[in-house]
């Protein structure tokens, strides 16, 4: 059975889309890193103007308590209108929180020659290294990362010959916690969608986006303090490609979604509260009903910014496409890894790649 990890992995990068800038030694922005209002992006043009919406066009991305009565409406709500919502009361202790933000944080201290050991192999998934979508850009981000799919044992072995043992603890229990609230969350969804209980049983077998089936992908972000955080971009404008996405950012400003019609809008952290995002795959599911948000990070001057972002999706095998009871599908249906395989090779046009 092929795994999430072989899926990402069939696009070999070269070393310049996969080791990171060494933060440490670098006082101004280099030329590689400025980008201007017009980056040549193989993707749409509007997405990639730097400036965010003037302040008082700005609204604010929902905040939903998991434990209210009428959650369903509230999350379908979210969904549907801004495709992403803060949830709290959601159950993840903030003690096991904050120990994974403290642990990429220790990851991501380390010196650049240490980090290296991790590196993501050319044709791998896992590892050290630049964001994914980085091949798409003419300019680098101000960024660097640390994808984990399963376990991340051997990786972190190289990181810390004796002592990885609690990192990857950590970053396991995580990873379980993430996935049975995403599980919850994509419950709820599919009730919002009017799906029956026996539908839903179908839908999660046909799919299999139980919990107990589902894959996932953790992938911890970081973005150093830039000497000159307006020309720079942390992570570019994309969409997530699974199921849902659930971020946990750190108490530092730099998340931002589009949104149509004005522009980009700031999504400031929210003590306690995760972030929830829809991915291409729920977007096909829904039949297009959810949107799928183009959304990206912008780095600040003073403050080193952490996130960890949790992708939940179903097996790499399984075939996804509109829930059958939706009339006329306006996606093919495919497996995950030819979505995912897609999505590498034409990022945002992928979905327009499969409209019926
Ligand atoms: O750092 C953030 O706020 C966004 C991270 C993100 O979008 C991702 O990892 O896909
Ligand atoms: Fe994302």
């Amino acid at each position: 059975m092929a795994t999430l990890s072989e899926a990402y992995g069939d696009s070999p990068l070269g070393l310049q889309h996969i080791i990171p800038l060494d933060f440490d030694s670098i006082h101004e922005l280099p030329d590689s890193h400025i980008w201007s209002d017009h980056v040549n992006d193989h993707d749409s043009e509007k997405y990639t103007h730097l400036k965010h919406a003037p302040k008082n066009e700005e609204s604010s991305v929902p905040i939903i308590d998991l434990s209210a009565p009428n959650v369903v409406e509230l999350v379908g709500n979210a969904c549907e209108t801004w495709g992403m919502f803060h949830v709290i009361n959601h159950g993840v202790s903030s003690i096991l929180v904050n120990n994974v933000e403290s642990h990429a944080r220790q990851l991501f201290s380390l010196p650049t020659q240490h980090k290296l050991k991790a590196l993501r192999a050319p044709g791998g998934a896992t590892g050290y290294g630049v964001a994914r979508i980085s091949p798409f850009f003419s300019k680098l981000m101000w960024h660097e990362g640390f994808t984990i799919m399963g376990s991340t044992v051997e990786h972190a072995k190289e990181l810390w010959p004796h002592g990885y043992e609690d990192f990857c603890n950590v970053m396991d229990n995580y990873q379980k916690r993430m996935k049975s609230l995403a599980y919850q969350i994509m419950l709820l969804i599919l009730k919002f969608l009017d799906i029956t209980k026996e539908e839903e049983e179908e839908v999660i077998s046909v799919s299999s986006i139980h919990e107990s089936d589902a894959d996932g992908a953790l992938q911890l972000n970081s973005y150093p303090c830039c000497p000159d955080p307006n020309r720079a971009i942390g992570l570019a404008p994309h969409t997530d490609s699974l199921l849902l996405t659930i971020l946990h950012q750190s108490e530092t400003k730099g998340l931002q979604i589009h949104r149509n019609g004005v522009g980009w809008v700031p999504v400031p952290p929210v003590s306690g509260a995760l972030v929830v995002n829809i991915g291409d795959l729920l977007h096909i599911l829904s039949n297009g009903r959810l949107p799928t948000v183009y959304h990206r990070a912008v780095p600040n001057q003073d403050r080193h910014r952490v996130s960890v972002a949790y992708f939940y999706g179903p097996p790499v095998e399984s075939i996804i496409g509109p829930l059958n009871k939706l009339p006329s599908p306006i996606y093919r249906s495919l497996t995950v890894k030819e979505y995912i395989s897609l999505k590498n090779k034409h990022r945002g046009k992928a979905l327009s790649l499969i409209k019926i």
